[in-house]
């Protein structure tokens, strides 16, 4: 689940509402605004840590930033595939021996073939840049990528299964869009081939939102 709020005390009173949810991912928003106090917080619980950075920068300066990363002991930390292959790479090594896995980001979620071909001017159909861009992360060496769960299948099948494809834009029947684009429900994202749920707002914006965790897992099953 996505930790989208803006300090640590409402982080820390969503992560009581909400005891069943086990892998927590923190972004910029709740990361700018705690440091890396939430990341102890959520460790002291035993839980999971995905650590939504999106390193995006210069070789050099994206290898420093991993080698900062790597004590803090996280599941996953993002870095933006058009960093390039190198910039991949060097982050990759610096991770060195830490258990923490290096995702890439591949095309946000939010960006649809318009935004992608006419205000980026990039000439490929969102699933193609996708594919190009999780080509680059698995030959860098990367444990995955960031897609939409429209492209997971595509993923799964040219990559292997032991890629992770770790899916936000997820988007329960009946919840708001939002600024999301590229979106499926919990149940066609697994049906496609993710390897993993990243859900925001579906939970946290809901009336009940424990009851609309415990929606979304029993529609999974
Ligand atoms: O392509 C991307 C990469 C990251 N995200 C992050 O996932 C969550 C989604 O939250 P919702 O509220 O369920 O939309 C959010 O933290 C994003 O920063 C993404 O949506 N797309």
């Amino acid at each position: 689940m996505a930790l989208d709020v803006p300090n640590l005390e409402v982080a820390i009173a969503t992560i009581h509402t909400l005891p069943q949810v086990q892998f927590w991912k923190v972004g910029l928003e709740l990361f700018c605004a705690s440091g890396p106090i939430i990341l102890d917080v959520l460790k002291d619980q035993g839980k999971r840590i995905f650590l939504d950075l999106k390193l995006h920068d210069i070789p050099n300066t994206v290898a420093a930033a991993a080698r900062a990363i790597a004590p803090y002991g996280v599941d996953f930390v993002t870095i933006h595939t058009a960093t390039g292959l190198a910039g991949l790479k060097t982050a990759q090594t610096a991770l060195g021996e830490s258990s923490t896995q290096l995702i890439g980001v591949t095309l946000l979620t939010s960006i649809d073939a318009n935004t992608l071909q006419q205000e980026l001017q990039i000439p490929l159909d969102p699933a193609t840049y996708v594919e190009r861009m999780a080509d680059l992360a698995h030959q860098a060496g990367l444990a995955g990528i960031v897609c939409s769960p429209q492209e997971a299948a595509r993923v799964k099948q040219r990559c292997g299964e032991a890629f992770l494809r770790i899916c936000p834009g997820i988007r329960p029947l009946g919840t708001a869009t939002g600024d999301q684009a590229r979106s499926l429900t919990p149940n066609a994202a697994f049906a496609a081939g993710a390897s993993y749920l990243v859900i925001g707002r579906p939970i946290l914006q809901a009336a009940d939102p424990a009851k609309a965790f415990d929606d979304i897992c029993r529609s999974l099953i």
